[in-house]
């Protein structure tokens, strides 16, 4: 399993307090000289490592960049991502029995999902770099947010989609923001592969998850929810439950509340259960958890209504599997009905999100069904993208339409 521990002496690779270190073998890297994804030495994954962690005391502003003192460099290429609502879900918390249940709606982000905490610092850090094209492989959301960051900062985008599997409103915004589109006959994990290979070649910046400083942006999702929870509730939540796909978010969450137990501001005990939900039919991560196993092992088939977490490789397992584990979290799969189901739930509450993001509320309401969530904890849920970014999804939950004529009466007819 990998070694997570941050602090100890910073190496002499260090450039203004950052460096990157691999989670598998400690070996340390300068983190603007090269272009570098994963260890030169052994190739696992790299985590950006600060000289020094902050407490909440250091935070001033809002969104993703009043977090400055935790990300890599003091400001982004941004467009006011972060500050996403915390939301009451009152007729869910009666329908699932748990006393505490709020939704994180990351949907409100300027793209429309919680992608674009991650660009404002991993397009900044393409610049920094000086590279010329970035590109991604995306279910959708990825290629939204990395189209509209590559625009705002003049930088050409390049996007691999899964053929046929991307949602209508998420292929319309990277179009509309310049991307060049290339639709691949493979699924997104095979999108992935290729756009590594890409980057390994030095044609493009790689700018999914697997890009450590995308994750660092991430991260202030959960210092968002800690800071929101406890000006409403006045306590942290117990539990923070949220799809996976590549585990990205996943793998930022532990890193913020690790980062935070380093600065003294948290408790190891005091951090929040992190649980993930995935479809059935794409459930890698939850089959890893479920038989205790370090490593997660490849799906080479995949199949969801929600298309956004349709992964069956998710690169960022040996962060987050550590992560679930280390927070006394867990994982857990959930049917396209169930997932459908608690979409037009969040939306009887006022909350519209695409199917992914309902796999965390149909996860709560099955793991408190089955007992694995106790009725007395304050449990935050992710919302990872909004209603309209799926608008044939959402059309499908939703109530049919009437056809009237085009007068009063033919409408009062039929109320
Ligand atoms: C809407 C939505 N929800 C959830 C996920 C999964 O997030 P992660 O890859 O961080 O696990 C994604 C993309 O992967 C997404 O686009
Ligand atoms: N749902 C994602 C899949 C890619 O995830 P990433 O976080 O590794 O970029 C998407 O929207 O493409």
């Amino acid at each position: 399993m990998a070694d997570l521990t941050l602090g100890g002496e910073p190496p002499a690779v260090m450039t203004d307090g950052v460096w990157l270190a691999c989670i598998e073998c400690g070996e340390t890297v300068a983190p603007y000289d090269d272009v570098v994804y994963r260890c030169p030495d052994c190739d696992g994954l790299l985590e950006v490592r600060y000289e020094e962690y902050p407490t909440f005391e250091a935070f001033e502003g809002t969104g993703v960049w009043r977090y400055a003192d935790a990300l890599p460099l003091a400001e982004g290429v941004s467009i006011k991502e972060g500050n996403t609502p915390l939301y009451t879900v009152p007729e869910i918390e009666a329908d699932v029995g748990v006393a505490d249940v709020r939704v994180k709606h990351e949907g409100m982000n300027p793209t429309g999902a919680f992608k674009d905490r991650g660009m404002t610092v991993g397009v900044k850090v393409a610049d920094r770099l000086g590279v010329d094209r970035l590109a991604c492989a995306s279910t959708g959301n990825t290629s939204a947010a990395l189209a509209c960051y590559g625009a705002r900062a003049d930088t050409e985008v390049l996007v691999l989609l899964p053929a046929g599997k991307v949602a209508a409103g998420k292929v319309a915004q990277a179009s509309l923001h310049g991307a060049r589109i290339l639709e691949v006959e493979g699924n997104f994990d095979a999108c992935l592969d290729i756009v590594a290979d890409l980057a390994d070649r030095g044609e493009a910046y790689l700018l999914n998850s697997i890009n450590p400083f995308r994750l660092e942006g991430q991260k202030t999702i959960g210092l968002e929810i800690l800071e929101q929870s406890l000006a409403e509730t006045g306590e942290w939540p117990d539990r923070i439950v949220l799809p996976v796909g590549n585990a990205g978010n996943t793998a930022a969450l532990y890193k913020c509340f690790r980062e935070l137990v380093e600065a003294g501001a948290m408790e190891e005990e005091e951090m929040p259960a992190l649980t993930g939900v995935q479809a059935e039919g794409a459930a890698p991560m939850v089959e890893a958890v479920r038989e205790g196993n370090d490593e997660v092992r490849r799906w080479e088939d995949v199949e969801t209504i929600a298309t956004a977490i349709r992964i069956g490789n998710p690169v960022n397992a040996p962060k987050a599997l550590p992560g679930v584990k280390a927070t006394g979290g867990t994982a857990v799969a959930v049917s396209d009905e169930e997932i459908t189901d608690a979409q037009r739930a969040l939306a009887r509450d006022g909350v519209g999100v695409e199917p992914a993001s309902a796999a965390s509320v149909a996860g709560l309401r099955k793991l408190r069904a089955e007992g694995e969530i106790e009725a007395d904890e304050q449990v935050v849920c992710l919302t990872t993208g909004h209603l309209l970014k799926d608008p044939d999804a959402a059309a499908a939950a939703g109530g049919d339409m009437t056809s009237v004529p085009a007068d009063t009466e033919g409408v009062l007819d039929v109320l």
